[in-house]
């Protein structure tokens, strides 16, 4: 049985447990052993069997938001809320053991939100379940760093330090770098902007600090040198939502609502709900992308969903499993395209309100 397991089987004993003197002996111990599990949960497990427990949660919807936030800000609070998935909340800390997901639907898009443990410092290290709850993190496509607003901004910065540390940027752009190695060995160096902040010497300095030597006799597949470069960095947007506004002064939520990427909210009272999900529905930079039939108008009143980025091939597969391989062309309408309508093929990129028709062979 795993850890989780027992932990479940305690929770119901103890709710079937009547509350008496009687029994008052039994409860404690169940309590103790309870604690005595959750704590097993939270140590760095060297047992393979916690590994992943309770958090290889099936990606589904149109996009992934996962909830990051130290024990107790609300996370649950919060699910429970935005979705009809109900998720445990309670005044301990830890009350979150595994990833919880649940559905919010918003503008016609089923946006998955993954309740998840609170995290602590050192949670990279494999503080706590840190280490998995992380790794869902880096599933996502926008994190919600959720804050307690009656706690200090430290909090934060905190939280950024574990993230960073494991290679999550956070609202940064990818930067714009062309690597390739040549056949020939040496170093050629271009870039298409003044730099101001990287030369040519300093670029040469972190290839060979990284050991990367302009050395024929070493071969290196493109594989590994991208990932040299590109290490195992995400890059993702990241909204951070202040709960628990309603035990702060007016002045102070004033004072983080203003700032950047922040949004500030009460779960207790719902207040501002609204607007998250506006801000969120901006982070995640859907593409909504609406189909017509020929000699028909377009249908707005039913939009495909798609992530930023896809393809006329994107959009059949959306439509119909084997709609791609009965494609002869596409007439696109709207920004991602020259003329309208303009006819594309499968590799064409969709942009935001396109209209698509379809034509088969
Ligand atoms: N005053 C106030 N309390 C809140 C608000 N939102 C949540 N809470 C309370 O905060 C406590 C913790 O809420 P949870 O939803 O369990 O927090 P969590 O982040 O999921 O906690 P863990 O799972 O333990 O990491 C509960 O007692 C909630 O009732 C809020 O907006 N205002
Ligand atoms: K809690
Ligand atoms: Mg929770």
């Amino acid at each position: 049985m795993g850890i989780l397991e027992k932990i479940s089987e305690i929770e119901k004993e103890i709710a079937r447990t009547q509350k008496n003197k009687a029994t008052e002996y039994h409860l404690g111990l169940l309590k103790a052993k309870l604690a005595k599990y959750r704590a097993q949960l939270l140590e760095p497990s060297k047992s393979a069997s916690s590994k992943g427990e309770g958090f290889d949660v099936m990606k589904s919807g149109d996009a992934r938001v996962a909830l990051i936030g130290f024990p107790s800000v609300g996370k649950s609070t919060f699910l429970s809320l935005m979705t009809s998935t109900a998720s445990e909340a309670a005044s301990y800390e830890f009350t979150t053991l595994t990833c919880i997901p649940g559905v919010i639907e918003y503008k016609g898009a089923n946006i998955q939100l993954l309740d998840l443990p609170g995290i602590i410092e050192g949670a990279a290290q494999g503080k706590g379940r840190g280490r998995q709850v992380i790794a869902v993190a880096r599933t996502a496509d926008v994190v919600i760093m959720m804050l307690d607003a009656t706690k200090g901004e430290v909090q934060r910065s905190l939280l950024e330090k574990e993230l960073e540390s494991v290679g999550i940027r956070l609202n940064k752009h990818k930067p714009n770098i062309y690597f390739k190695p040549k056949k020939g060995g040496g170093i050629s160096f271009n870039s298409t902007v003044t730099l101001t902040q990287c030369s040519e010497k300093l670029v040469q300095l972190i290839l060979h600090e990284y050991s990367i030597l302009p050395e024929k006799s070493k071969d290196c597949s493109p594989d590994e040198f991208i990932d040299v470069i590109v290490g195992n960095r995400v890059y993702m947007p990241c909204l951070y939502v202040y709960n628990k506004i309603d035990q702060i002064s007016m002045e102070e939520v004033d004072r983080l609502a203003r700032k950047p990427n922040s949004v500030v909210i009460s779960c207790g009272m719902k207040l501002n709900l609204d607007y998250l999900l506006e801000m969120l529905w901006e982070y995640l930079a859907l593409t909504c992308i609406y189909t017509k039939k020929r000699g028909q108008r377009p249908d707005f009143t039913d939009a495909i969903i798609l992530r930023k980025g896809a393809s006329v091939e994107h959009v059949c597969h959306r439509i119909h499993r084997s709609l791609a391989s009965q494609f002869k062309y596409a007439l696109v309408w709207g920004t991602s395209t020259k003329y309208s309508p303009q006819r594309v093929g499968l590799t064409h990129t969709m942009e935001h309100e396109d209209v698509i028709q379809i034509v088969k062979k």
